[in-house]
């Protein structure tokens, strides 16, 4: 294998980017893929996965390279050694890779290889939160999975098409996919392709969401002509969802703290052909307190740390701190104690997060249940997904239902 002179000097490039400027990774690949309209999709293959593992591996190869942070261009130039090294390329004459240590490269691999902040390239104190959470057993296999690459899977929207017809358009594309059971809208691909070029997806046909997501709406078992909150919308990748499984019948009121993420899910509805949304920006009490008593359901998809999407957003490691989770648990907290008040007598109310750790979920649903305002509700259902366990993101739901 040949390493292309212009694709590692991009590489390089993004990594200063993300790691000196503060900037996110995905960002910062979609600039790099632009660079050069000349690339072959191998080329930008090798550019997306390049950044994507050196992202993902910082700690193991900075430790094997011997660089501290932060990283000047040469230290880059170490770490990329280490990545070329380990994959089994040939290193070539540059000049920034002369006198690669080959050798002790891989001997430092082994003997980190030992020690699971190593092996696992993660900081000290998530391998502390995780192995205390979840247990060393358990957290050992999760922190494995989160560092595999995920797959891409897509939702098909059933507002515009069906996964059999779906599956048909893109075959002619050659984007082959499989569907997956137990998942009814999912189809995953066979090999990894930029299917955000596509017509289909330029027709709203599909959306890219995973497997594990796709089964948070679903367990709020909304019928058409439903009054349904979704109370943290974002981008609305789960309001499009509630939209399908509502047949565009009802009304869903997608709420946020920020108007810039409504905005992208006012495209995307639109794409996806979704007319039963209407859209509000959390600006104070009074925009939760008017609704009290009237949803029948309500989605509190909550900020959470996103240890579950590790495999999607390596650089989460890199930025999340543990005091971030400490506040977020209390945001988690008030959101349920404040939202869950939009819940009619006998209506329904899904709590998600895509984290693995039980403080952030069955443990604030625990609390909640046992408060002044959660004794009104009983816990029907949870599912605790674990990447380990389904292959798929790590997620929690649960599923609440408010007394008659
Ligand atoms: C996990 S993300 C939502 C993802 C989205 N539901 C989806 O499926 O694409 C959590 C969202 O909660 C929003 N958020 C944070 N604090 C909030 C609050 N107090 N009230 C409502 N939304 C909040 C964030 O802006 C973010 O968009």
């Amino acid at each position: 294998m040949r390493l292309h002179r212009n694709l590692v000097f991009t590489v390089i490039d993004a990594l200063d980017f993300i790691f000196n400027q503060g900037e996110y990774a995905d960002k910062v690949v979609a600039k790099a893929l632009k660079k050069d309209k000349r690339w072959g999709s191998s080329d930008r293959r090798f550019v997306a996965e390049t950044i994507y593992d050196i992202v993902r591996w910082k700690r193991l190869y900075a430790e094997i390279a011997d660089v501290k942070e932060p990283f000047s261009r040469d230290n880059f130039w170490r770490i990329f050694a280490v990545w070329a090294v380990l994959r089994g390329y040939k290193i070539p004459d540059w000049k920034q890779l002369e006198g690669t240590p080959t050798r002790r490269i891989k001997g430092r691999f082994e003997e980190l290889s030992k020690i699971r902040k190593f092996r696992e390239s993660i900081p000290d104190w998530m391998d502390e939160t995780g192995a205390k959470e979840l247990g060393e057993a358990t957290w050992d296999k999760e922190i494995a999975a989160q560092n595999e690459q995920a797959d891409v899977v897509l939702r098909v929207n059933t507002l515009k098409t069906n996964v059999k017809s779906l599956q048909n358009i893109l075959a002619e594309q050659e984007i082959r996919t499989k569907t997956l059971k137990a998942y009814p809208d999912a189809l995953i691909l066979e090999e990894r392709a930029n299917v955000f070029l596509t017509d289909a997806f330029r027709e709203g046909l599909f959306e890219v969401q995973d497997a594990s997501s796709q089964r948070v709406a679903p367990l709020l078992d909304v019928q058409p002509g439903m009054r349904v909150v979704d109370a943290c919308a974002g981008a609305g990748g789960k309001t499009l969802h509630l939209a399908s499984l509502m047949q565009n019948k009802g009304q869903i009121i997608a709420m946020d703290l920020y108007e810039s993420k409504m905005k992208q899910l006012k495209t995307r509805a639109k794409r996806n052909g979704a007319f039963n949304i209407e859209y509000r920006i959390i600006e104070n009490n009074k925009v939760i307190k008017k609704l009290h008593d009237k949803a029948d359901r309500v989605l509190i998809d909550a900020p959470c740390s996103g240890l579950g999407v590790l495999r999607r957003n390596p650089d989460t490691k890199w930025k999340l701190q543990p005091e971030f989770i400490d506040n977020i648990r209390k945001t988690q907290q008030d959101i349920l104690q404040s939202y869950s008040r939009m819940v009619r007598p006998g209506g329904k109310l899904v709590y998600a997060t895509c984290s693995v750790l039980p403080s952030e979920n069955q443990e604030q649903i625990r609390t909640f249940l046992k408060s002044e305002n959660g004794k009104n509700f009983q816990l029907e259902k949870d599912h605790k997904i674990l990447a380990s366990v389904s292959g798929f993101d790590g997620f929690y739901m649960a599923l609440l239902q408010k007394k008659s």
